[in-house]
């Protein structure tokens, strides 16, 4: 057995999300939530921790370090601390973890917050020169936004207040870039952030998802994956995006429908849970009733799901869409903000009175 610390990247605002998810599954003990973070130990790490479906990508920590200013003798401190990570147990806890034994390149991604007198490439410079060493293998640079090659071996560095932390990524490529995906169009959601709106609309089991809005399909997909026994249905009034969400769907049971989402191809008080990101961004414009009357698609929403049923939505500007939910007797439960690529939306729950 050998004990490990993690940390899973996340979305901002759904991290107590992937902390619930680590312990339902019995990947650790979650040690603490960050900014986009998710500490947690686990006794005897595995493969089954890249399975962690809410989570961007999953890290081996190596080395934390405390006494990071703001001046550049941070960089000294941190190539010290590179220097004296112990690679080869935690290549070997890497490989365990499901991590594949060979790779051509040293890459190292830093981030932090705040202001210093250094960037991230310095950070990252500093680094990976002493990992590049200890591994016998050449250092990729991401100076002037260049991508590192695949299949390298990633290392991650993030600084807050006066510590920084070096960890090496598990996986070959981030988690959140899923095998299923085929196709996307604009507006595709973030598979994590569906992944974590399924969960938060707690269907339980065999019990009827509905996505009336699902684009290429990532929220159906997402639930199929989370709960086989669920009945999912997935539409969109764009033919085109139907068909890549089948595509996307190969191997699911989900059905798939084109419709309006004022006229929902299912039957009254027939749906549990409905989950969904509408258009109500400026990258998807609205059509249909969406554009014409929205009013009519609370009502719809309303209409479809049975009594003490639950929708969970990502919304841009909640505030402007909760009274019409109100007024079509849609309670609100709960709102978490969420950072997405610059965007701060909501995902808004809200549920249908019992009779
Ligand atoms: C933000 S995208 C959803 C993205 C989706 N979750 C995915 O991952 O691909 C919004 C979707 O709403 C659809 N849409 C727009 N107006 C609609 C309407 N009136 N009824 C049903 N779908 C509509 C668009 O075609 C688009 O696919």
């Amino acid at each position: 057995m050998t004990a490990a610390r993690l940390l899973a990247r996340t979305v901002r605002g759904i991290e107590s999300v992937v902390a619930e998810e680590i312990r339902r599954r019995g990947l650790g003990r979650v040690e603490r939530l960050g900014h986009r973070e998710v500490w947690f130990r686990s006794a005897d790490p595995g493969p089954e921790v890249l399975g962690l479906d809410c989570a961007d990508d999953v890290f081996l920590v190596a080395a934390a370090v405390s006494g990071i200013g703001r001046d550049r003798s941070a960089l000294r401190l941190l190539a010290e601390a590179a220097g004296n990570v112990p690679v080869e147990p935690l290549l070997a806890l890497r490989q365990r973890c499901g991590g594949r034994p060979r790779w051509s390149t040293v890459d190292v991604s830093a981030s932090f917050l705040g202001r210093r007198n250094y960037s991230r490439y310095d950070v990252e410079d500093a680094v990976g020169g002493p990992l590049a060493a200890a591994v016998g293998l050449p250092y990729h640079g991401r100076r002037g936004g260049v991508a590192p090659p695949p299949g390298g071996l990633s290392w991650r560095v993030t600084v807050a207040d006066d510590r920084a932390l070096v960890a090496l990524r598990i996986a070959e490529r981030p988690l959140h870039r899923r095998q299923y995906r085929q196709q996307t169009r604009a507006g595709s959601l973030h598979p994590p952030l569906a992944a974590a709106m399924v969960r938060l609309a707690q269907p339980h089991q065999g019990a009827r998802l509905l996505d009336p809005c699902c684009g290429v399909g990532t929220i159906p997909v997402e639930a199929a994956r989370t709960d086989p026994t669920l009945s999912i249905v997935g539409s969109d009034r764009d033919p085109a995006s139907v068909t890549g969400a089948v595509a996307n769907g190969a191997g699911t049971t989900v059905s798939w429908a084109v419709a309006d989402a004022g006229r929902l191809p299912v039957a009254t008080g027939s749906v549990d849970v409905v989950v969904s990101n509408p258009p109500w961004g400026q990258q998807v414009p609205p059509s249909g009733v969406l554009a014409q009357r929205p009013e009519r698609f609370w009502r719809e929403l309303r209409r479809v799901l049975r009594p003490g049923g639950r929708a969970v939505l990502l919304l841009p500007d909640a505030n402007t869409w909760l009274p019409q939910a109100a007024d079509a007797g849609m309670k609100l439960v709960d709102r978490r903000p969420v950072s997405l690529f610059g965007s701060h939306p909501e995902i808004v729950a809200l549920e249908v009175a019992e009779r």
